[in-house]
């Protein structure tokens, strides 16, 4: 049952749908309804455009972005028009991270009447913002994301969430939480070193906060292309993008599925849920269709692949 039809049922305010959002341009001019902090469209076929819109703040992240990423993916992990998402911010950076204004009462004053009773409190903010960042990962479609400027503090949480990372030349990255007292505590720490795979940086990076800036996010592999600026740093996740969505949503949601199971167990567990899941995907009608494209010297983009 489609998200759209099970708001319906439940009679509850009107949900986003990419399959219903207008076609807009790439940059969109401001937060999709219900949203106050997400711009949607659907720039290309099978592709949906997430846009983090809080320029004037530099995108920091406020009590309503936590709670709006969450519905955002969840509806888009079961869209079935969509197979490929591209996550970016407006305006002059792509992240300044937490918002420091919005969030400190929540954090520096939390409800309880005494020590454990606040403790409970903070702990179940903590999961529920960690939500915010592994709902990207829990989506079985695709996230290029294309950073331009800042991304600070929770934006590498965000990015580390990602499945690809491109940035712009003019990027930099910085573990902030460190600045601000705390450890960080939605990602960062548990995906950054699985990233880079070099555990001496990533301790370097979360302990002393300091920038890290394009070039060396790409030679340590926190980003797999840097481009000029913004603009084409967009181009390049939408042409990405597109090229995932053109595949068998199948073949690419249970390329996601397994690469990050396999990110996380041994080898031999990996191979054995790889066999688990194959025995019924390979039975898709995908197969045939692309293996007789392939046959025919035809690209992925010839095929017609059903709806998931
Ligand atoms: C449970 C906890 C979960 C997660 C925890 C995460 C921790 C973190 O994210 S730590 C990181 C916190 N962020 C920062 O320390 C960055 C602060 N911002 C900056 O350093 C700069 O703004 C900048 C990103 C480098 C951009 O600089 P610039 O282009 O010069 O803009 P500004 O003039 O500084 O700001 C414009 C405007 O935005 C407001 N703003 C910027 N960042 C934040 C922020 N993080 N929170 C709230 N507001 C922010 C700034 O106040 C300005 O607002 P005006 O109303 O125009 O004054």
């Amino acid at each position: 049952m489609s998200s759209i039809i099970r708001s319906a049922l439940s009679g509850s305010r009107r949900l986003y749908h990419p399959a219903l959002t207008a076609v807009r341009a790439m940059s969109a001019s401001g937060p999709t309804p219900p949203f106050t902090t997400l711009s949607i469209s659907q720039p290309a076929t099978h592709v949906t455009h997430v846009e983090l819109h809080r320029p004037d703040k530099r995108n920091a992240m406020n009590k309503a972005f936590w709670r709006e990423m969450v519905e955002c993916f969840n509806q888009i992990a079961e869209d079935p028009e969509c197979r490929a998402v591209v996550f970016s911010g407006a305006g002059k950076v792509f992240t300044s991270g937490i918002d420091l204004m919005d969030m400190a009462s929540e954090i520096l004053q939390p409800e309880g009447d005494d020590t454990a009773r606040m403790a409970w409190h903070v702990r179940r903010i903590i999961t529920k913002y960690q939500e915010t960042f592994s709902v990207i990962e829990k989506c079985p479609k695709p996230v290029v994301v294309a950073v331009h400027g800042a991304c600070v503090g929770a934006g590498v949480d965000l990015i580390t969430a990602c499945d690809i990372r491109l940035c712009s030349q003019d990027s930099w990255f910085s573990v902030k939480e460190v600045d601000i007292g705390l450890a960080a505590d939605v990602g960062t720490l548990q995906r950054l070193p699985s990233v880079i795979g070099n555990r001496s940086l990533v301790n370097e990076l979360a302990l002393t906060a300091r920038k890290m800036y394009s070039d060396e996010a790409k030679s340590c592999g926190l980003v797999s292309r840097v481009l000029p600026d913004k603009e084409t740093v967009l181009t390049a996740a939408m042409e990405i993008a597109g090229e995932i969505a053109a595949r068998s949503p199948v073949a690419v949601q249970g390329t996601k599925i397994n690469l990050i199971y396999a990110r996380d167990h041994s080898v031999a567990e990996s191979l054995d849920y790889m066999a688990t899941w194959n025995m019924s995907m390979l039975q898709t009608q995908d197969l045939m269709k692309s293996a007789q494209a392939a046959m025919e010297k035809k690209t992925p983009k010839d095929v017609v692949f059903s709806k998931l």
